[in-house]
This record gives structure tokens, sequence and C-alpha cells, in this order.
């Protein structure tokens, strides 16, 4: 069973678009490989818990209504880190894509209504990174993932062997990623009675052979991931203000 926490939105915070767009914010991970006392989303980069500034960069975007999974036992602190900001919480799963799914199963917006799916992790995404999505999800596409070039080298390790992989086609994935509700809320249905698990939802989409369509995501929606995840965020984040 899933117990849900609801507050309306209040009418200053109402989207303009005729088509509303929602979104599923998974904030439900321990965040282990960052190591801190409390979940990863309730960590604080310059003050601001990561939940807090992920919920308003949707919120600046136009995103409508939000639904935030969480942690068991968290609810106090996740209420607190989004005072003033209306969402509803949903307890998370044992992965994101189980967080996914239960997020998508608690909002209330038509079938046809455009979800975004976003990490808490990656609190710096600019707002043009969100609309982009969803303007390629109201152009018609199935299934949108912004996407960054990957800039390392990259080896493929097999046994003792390496071998260089040629990266010039090769992206890196980020939040949000955006479907229509009814469409991401079957895929991920249907990809849970399978037991398939993958790593982000567009993989979910692509499993019931839907086209993914790419768009340029941004350097600062970098997943907070470890420590030193934090201190970069905060360098961007200083040179972001006047
Ligand atoms: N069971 C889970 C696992 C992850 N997430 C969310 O999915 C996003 C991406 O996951 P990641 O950054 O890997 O977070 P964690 O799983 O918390 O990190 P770690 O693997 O270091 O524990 C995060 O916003 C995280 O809170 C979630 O909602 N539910
Ligand atoms: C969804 C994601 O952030 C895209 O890069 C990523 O796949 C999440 O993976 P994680 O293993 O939960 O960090």
């Amino acid at each position: 069973m899933r117990s849900c926490w609801t507050r309306s939105l209040p009418p200053d915070q109402q989207p303009n678009s005729p088509e509303p767009v929602v979104a599923v914010v998974v904030a439900a991970g321990s965040g282990s490989r960052l190591g801190a006392a409390l979940p990863k989303a309730l960590v604080e980069l310059e003050g601001v818990a990561l939940i807090r500034r992920s919920v308003e960069a949707l919120r600046e975007a136009g995103v409508a209504d939000i639904v935030v999974t969480i942690p068991v036992g968290f609810l106090p602190l996740f209420e607190a880190a989004l005072q003033g900001l209306s969402v509803t919480f949903v307890p998370g799963g044992a992965t994101r894509q189980d967080s996914v799914r239960a997020g998508l199963a608690a909002l209330t917006a038509p079938d046809d209504a455009v979800v975004l799916v976003h990490d808490a992790a990656r609190a710096l995404v600019p707002a043009a990174v969100v609309r982009a999505v969803a303007d390629a999800v109201l152009a018609g596409a199935d299934a949108v993932i912004p996407v960054v070039p990957v800039i390392d080298s990259i080896r493929r390790v097999e046994g003792e062997d390496s071998h260089i992989v040629d990266r010039s086609p090769l992206r890196a994935v980020q939040t949000p990623q955006g479907a229509r509700l009814a469409t991401l809320r079957t895929a991920h249905d249907r990809i849970a009675e399978e037991g398939v698990q993958v790593t982000d939802d567009a993989a979910v989409c692509e499993h019931l052979g839907m086209h993914v369509v790419l768009v340029n995501g941004h350097r600062d929606s970098l997943k907070i991931t470890e420590p030193v995840d934090l201190i970069l965020a905060s360098a961007l984040l200083r040179e972001r203000t006047p």
C-alpha cells in the first residue's frame, strides 16, 4: 500500500500553458556514494537542500504539479526543506526505477499531460533544459532526454585486457526525461512486470520499442554523486550569483 501526502497548488503557482507539464522528482535514494548523514536530497548546497533547488528549477521552467518520492521516515525533514512550495510526497522504492513508478502512480494529471522525471541530485538543471525536454514532447516525441558529449577517453575492460572506445558518438544522459503521462506509466508498469531493471526512463521507453529523442543538456546539470560534485556545484552556483 502506498501512502500519499498532498498539499494543493496555490493560484500563483498555476501553470500558464494550456497543456499541463507535471513532474516526478526522485529523491528517495540514500546517497551512499556521497556519504552524508542525511539522505542525499536533503544535503544542502550553499545553504539550500538539493531537493529544494531541483523543485525550484522545475517551477521556474513552468512545471505545474510535482510529486516527490522520499525515503520512509524522513517526511518532516522533506516538508521543512520544501516549506512554502506545494508538492505531493510519496514513499520511494528500493531502486530509482521503483521510485519513478510510485511517483507516476501518484500524479493526478490527464493521461496526455507531459511528464518530466527529474533526479533531485541534478539540482542545478537550467530552466532552459527543462523547457527543451517538455517542448520536444509537446512537439510529438515519445520519449525525450537531455544529453552532453562524453569528454573523457573511454576504455572497455575485458578481463586483463582493455580497448579504447570511440567516444565521438557517445553521449552522457541527464534528467529531466520526458514523455506523455499514460505512455510512461504503461512503460514502467510493463518493464516492472517483466522484472527488467534499467538505469533511466529513456531505457524504460526504449524497452517498449519507442524512439528516444535527444536534446542538448548542460554541464551544470551534473548528478551530485560523490563529495567532489558538491564542491563543483558550489563553485558553479557562486558563478551564477551576481
Ligand atoms: N531507490 C531510489 C534510488 C534513487 N532515487 C533517486 O534517484 C536519483 C538518482 O540516483 P543517485 O544519484 O544514484 O542516488 P542514490 O541512489 O541515492 O546514490 P547512491 O547510489 O550513491 O546511494 C536521486 O535523486 C535519488 O534520490 C530514488 O528516488 N529512489
Ligand atoms: C537517470 C540518470 O541520472 C541518467 O544519467 C542515471 O541513469 C541515474 O543512475 P543512478 O545509477 O541511479 O545514478
